[in-house]
């Protein structure tokens, strides 16, 4: 394995220029950043991303010094001009993934001028990674900035492994499916071999949209995308125990003599208030954190619990956060009428309730605010992860300290011993704040307890390092298939073989290897390039080219009219040599279909988008069209309905691509395949994509080279990614001459 590349929209550094024309270089604040810096820091990895700042405001003189400031900490930037940071990062990322993906709808906008930055911003970090980008590396892209990032890099590196790792919800598919653009987004994330996020629920969300929307089957956290197979998993991001604990712990040796406002305001609270409790709230001003509503809480519990006035005091960190969009300048606004209001109704001489920061604090004195308070409440009303909740724990040296935290937090899922609240629920919230304050401190400490023991082992080193451990398996398990890519020597080598036979037999299957699937199969003629295909393969000397299928022996006749090659229908009952009428492969009766017909006819009854096919000797239940999960669901019934009733009639159950297919047992496409070698062929060839062409694959002779059209389990010798290459193939086979 190479370098890491670690992609995120923004670096863990913020390039400010100062009133004076001077640089200035700060932490970037954000769990991304914040947590994958630790990362970053310990590994041998390159970062690429932007550094906060646009293109037009860095002064020429001061080009180089950003560069290097950037190198200094072994990132690359990425720059962005001012009308893409408008429209790719206030506009699309924040005006409409983020609400979007936050389930805040009614925020939502669909600007098509914003999705054409957010395609062209996302291509310029494909060209920034590739740059870079050696086969053995590793890129891992990060969050819903840079959904389209791995398919435009996989574009153009195919082989390459790639990670995504999303930091925030993913929403039902009830809600994805608003997004006007919500295929390419889908695609452009399944460029990924892995795709990770911060609970199973996003995970399960995410799949949901895939098979509804892009229709691809998922194998229960894989989805088979024809020519690969991606990964999904859940990884809930942790924080630097370490760091935080350490630094904790060096605060409470050494209390520090620093003379900055929040320093005073501790000291004060701690000289002078002593009996008064604090609760501390921080967030990045964002609307999905429920700050607004927590200070409305936090002034109902007042009322209801006046015992408490001047007992208790929130502190509130709140940072400036995409401050472009016009959400957040209103949410300002209506925080500092908020903190006002209630500040004015409930302060006296020696007590104001809340204090209020709007803006950044170092590192320092966030350990400050962390380590001085009694509570911490934090009630998003949707947060990807919220690592706030858990540095707050870390920083507990003594194990004291409550932590408040809403269930719509990606953290809840993982910390069950602090309190966990609806964020809608005010009286709950509130009640669970006198039972915070009063909480004895034995308790306070068995929980936390067992909170510290879980964030100190499942660290953010952790986080990362099970991350890629699984993106390294995602791609060996590609390895561990069975049968082998048809790749440009096997294939010379096969041209060499086909050219040099005597005697050549060709078995195609028809639906998924020569003809893409459609909707409805009876729409799934053989295109004029396909005829004329198959029709120069026929017309080759010494070649037998036998089409096998499950279709009916009408349906293949119409559709194979006049071209000098043999049909086999209904997965081996009919027969048609080449100029000659059907005939039976075997003899079968078909009295049993009055008897299961019904039983199909309730399903489709019960299963819309479902219907019947009527065959000679067989019937077929197509469920493409149906609700994909309703149908996988109904064709278990179905099976298990159809298992019982047939096991007396000499039936089976064949279960091919969104199919069922009951049939004579007796009938399959191998045996039917085998009758036709009573001449001696030096090459045979077999090719399908389906459950039912692994009878050719298994019965046909051992010389026969087999192929499967996908990257499914299969008994064939060799695999290909779709029908285009198979066309391909098929094509190159046309083109020898002997
Ligand atoms: O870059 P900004 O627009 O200033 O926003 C800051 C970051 O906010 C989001 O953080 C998310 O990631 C955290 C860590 O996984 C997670 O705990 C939190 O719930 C998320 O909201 C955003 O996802 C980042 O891309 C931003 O950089
Ligand atoms: O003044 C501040 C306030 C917060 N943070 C950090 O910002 C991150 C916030 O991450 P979280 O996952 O809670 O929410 P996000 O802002 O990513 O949505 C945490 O690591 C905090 O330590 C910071 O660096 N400076």
């Amino acid at each position: 394995m190479g370098k890491t590349i670690i992609v995120s929209n923004r670096l863990p550094l913020q390039i400010n220029i100062t009133e004076n024309n001077e640089l200035e270089v700060t932490p970037s604040v954000g769990g991304l950043a914040t947590g994958l810096k630790s990362f970053h820091q310990e590994g041998d990895s390159i970062w690429i991303g932007w550094t906060g700042i646009a293109e037009e405001d860095i002064p020429d003189a001061l080009e180089k010094e950003v560069i290097q400031e950037v190198k200094n900490q072994d990132c690359i930037p990425v720059s962005l001009t001012s009308d893409e940071i408008e429209k790719f990062y206030y506009g699309f990322s924040n005006r409409t993934i983020w609400p979007l993906f936050h389930y805040f709808m009614e925020f939502t906008e669909f600007d098509p001028d914003h999705w054409e930055a957010y395609k062209a911003v996302n291509k310029k970090y494909a060209e920034a990674v590739i740059e870079r980008l050696d086969d053995d590396d590793v890129v891992w892209v990060h969050d819903y900035q840079l959904l389209l990032l791995p398919e435009y890099i996989r574009r153009k590196k195919p082989n390459v492994t790639i990670g995504f790792f999303n930091h925030i919800p993913f929403p039902s598919s009830e809600v994805f499916r608003t997004l006007p653009w919500r295929e390419e987004v889908l695609r452009g994330m399944l460029g990924a071999d892995l795709i990770g996020f911060h609970t199973y629920d996003y995970e399960r969300h995410f799949l949901r949209s895939v098979n509804r929307i892009l229709r691809y089957d998922i194998n229960f956290n894989s989805v088979n995308i024809g020519n690969r197979i991606v990964r999904s998993d859940s990884f809930p991001m942790g924080i630097d125990y370490k760091k935080f604990h350490k630094a904790a712990k060096e605060h409470k040796d050494q209390p520090r003599s620093e003379n900055s406002d929040i320093q005073k305001k501790l000291d004060y609270h701690k000289y002078v208030t002593r009996n008064t409790k604090l609760i501390l709230s921080i967030d990045r001003l964002d609307y999905t954190k429920g700050i607004a509503n927590r200070i409305r809480a936090f002034g109902y519990f007042l009322e209801k619990y006046p015992e408490y006035q001047e007992k208790v005091r929130l502190i509130m960190l709140a940072v400036p956060s995409r401050t472009n969009v016009p959400q957040y300048q209103l949410l300002k606004k209506e925080i500092d009428e908020l903190v006002g209001r209630i500040n004015g109704k409930f302060a006296t001489i020696n007590w104001t309730p809340i204090w209020y920061f709007y803006r950044a604090m170092p590192f320092e004195n966030l350990i400050d605010l962390y380590a001085s308070s009694d509570v911490a409440l934090i009630t998003p009303t949707r947060d990807g992860m919220n690592l706030v909740a858990k540095e707050y724990i870390a920083t507990r040296t003594d194990q004291t300290g409550v932590l408040i935290l809403s269930e719509m937090a990606g953290a809840a899922h993982e910390l069950n011993e602090a309190l966990i609240i609806n964020p809608n629920n005010f009286e709950q919230i509130v009640d669970t704040m006198k039972m915070a304050l009063e909480m004895p401190e034995e308790e306070q400490i068995r929980r936390n307890k067992i909170l510290q023991k879980r964030l100190k082992r499942y660290n953010v080193e952790r986080w990362a390092s099970d991350f890629m451990k699984s993106l390294r398996e995602t791609k060996d398990s590609r390895k561990a298939f069975k049968s082998i890519q048809l790749n440009d020597n096997i294939k010379k080598d096969l041209f060499d073989k086909y050219s040099a036979a005597q005697h050549r037999i060709l078995f195609l299957d028809y639906d998924g290897t020569l003809r893409k699937f459609v909707d409805k199969p009876d729409e799934a003629h053989p295109d004029a390039d396909l005829l004329d295909l198959i029709g120069r393969l026929g017309e080759q000397k010494n070649t037998r080219v036998v089409i096998i299928s499950g279709r009916d022996k009408e349906t293949l006749g119409n559709w194979w009219k006049n071209l000098p090659i043999e049909l086999i229908s209904e997965h081996g009952v009919w027969n048609r040599p080449v100029d000659k009428e059907w005939q039976l492969t075997e003899n079968l009766n078909n009295s049993w279909m009055s008897t299961v017909r019904p039983v199909l006819e309730t399903f489709v009854d019960r299963t819309p988008g479902t219907f019947i096919e009527e065959k000679n000797f067989s019937l077929a239940w197509h469920y493409r069209k149906a609700n994909p999960e309703l149908g996988e669901v109904r064709a278990n019934e179905l099976s298990a309905v159809l298992k019982d009733m047939i096991s007396n009639h000499g039936l089976s159950v064949l279960q091919g691509n969104k199919v069922l297919e009951i049939k004579n047992s007796g009938v399959n496409k191998g045996k039917a395949a085998n009758k036709l070698l009573v001449e001696k062929y030096d090459f045979i060839f077999a090719i399908g994509d389906d459950w039912t062409d692994e009878y050719l694959f298994t019965e046909l002779p051992d010389h026969t080279v087999s192929v499967k059209v996908g990257r499914n389990k299969t008994e064939a010798k060799y695999f290909i990614d779709d029908v285009d290459e198979v066309r391909a193939l098929l094509s190159e086979f046309a083109s020898l001459t002997r």
